[in-house]
């Protein structure tokens, strides 16, 4: 099916939204406490999962090539210790547009390209406060240095004051700009005031070509919280009945345990059905939570066939 984006927002999508804050929270406790995962004989199986849809994540004012190139060989062996067959590879690397350069390279040296895609941030990350011409360069810069997927942000302020259609009309442009890289639209949902700005941006964003919506930048104060991805689940959702186009999620920042990532994977199976969880429709972008990962699975099943 060919996807038609219209020139200008059909606001009649964002009427008469209102999330209740306490029945969001409650929900995502019934969720968790449904599916107790944690417990499960299965456990290790999620946890490797869970490494599988990872955006390995490096964002910092120091990166250079040699960490870059490093992150790059963890992407491709993320769990040596592994039996070959259950081996698996992170999803993506995530970095920053000067880094996308030295990521291509090592990834199509390990003749890895179709299987790790290399993302890369970019419309003035993390704040999305410069102007359109400069931000949309970026995305050229990034696409033309070899990422197949751009992680842009929202400049919160249009949500915070509603001005929809200019919002839509900027994503539109990111989505040109992209030509096939993926577009993943990050909300800032920590810096958007309520859950219904959270699901109206959501809307907006998909409406206008995002192939994903991601929470957060990992630069705010607050960044994904499973409240808040229950909303942006809800939107999935209804924009796939709507459409019938299947928009991915990527929770962003501060995911730094096993139990985080897999109250992730229960939240996202449960609102949007076991087919998200896949690369193509669900991510975790994270720095730090692979190592924690691949701790957990190295002791979770230690010594047991066939994980080694
Ligand atoms: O998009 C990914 C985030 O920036 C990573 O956040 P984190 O360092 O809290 O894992």
């Amino acid at each position: 099916m060919v996807r038609v984006i219209a020139k200008s927002l059909d606001t009649s999508i964002l009427d008469n939204v209102h999330v209740d804050k306490y029945s969001v929270e409650a929900q995502i406790e019934k969720i968790l406490l449904k599916y107790p995962v944690h417990e499960s004989k299965n456990y290790v199986q999620w946890l490797i999962k869970a490494v599988s849809l990872i955006d390995l994540t490096t964002l910092s004012g120091d990166d250079t090539r040699s960490n870059v190139t490093r992150l790059c060989a963890k992407a491709a062996n993320p769990l040596p210790f592994l039996d070959e067959k259950v081996k698996t590879r992170t999803a993506a690397v995530c970095v920053y547009p000067n880094r996308v350069g030295n990521a291509h390279d090592v990834i199509n040296r390990m003749k890895l390209t179709k299987e790790i895609q290399v993302a890369s941030v970019a419309t003035g990350f993390p704040s999305g406060l410069y102007p359109l011409h400069t931000r949309l360069q970026e995305i050229k810069y990034a696409v033309s240095m070899g990422a197949t997927e751009i992680d842009v942000v929202l400049d919160r302020s249009l949500v915070l004051m509603g001005k929809w259609e200019t919002l839509y009309q900027e994503v539109l442009q990111m989505k040109q700009e992209c030509g096939t890289a993926h577009l993943k639209v990050i909300l800032g949902v920590g810096e958007l005031g309520t859950y219904e700005n959270v699901y109206n941006a959501s809307m907006v964003s998909m409406l206008a070509g995002a192939d994903f919506i991601k929470t957060s930048t990992g630069k705010e104060a607050v960044n994904a919280t499973l409240p808040v991805g229950l909303v942006m689940c809800r939107a999935i959702r209804n924009f796939y009945q709507q459409t019938g186009f299947k928009v991915g999620l990527k929770p962003a920042g501060g995911i730094k345990t096993s139990r985080d990532a897999v109250n992730w994977l229960v939240l996202v199976h449960t609102e949007l059905g076991p087919e998200w969880l896949t690369p193509q429709l669900f991510r975790i972008g994270a720095s730090s939570l692979l190592d924690v990962l691949a701790k957990d699975i190295k002791l979770t099943c230690n010594g047991i066939w066939p994980f080694f």
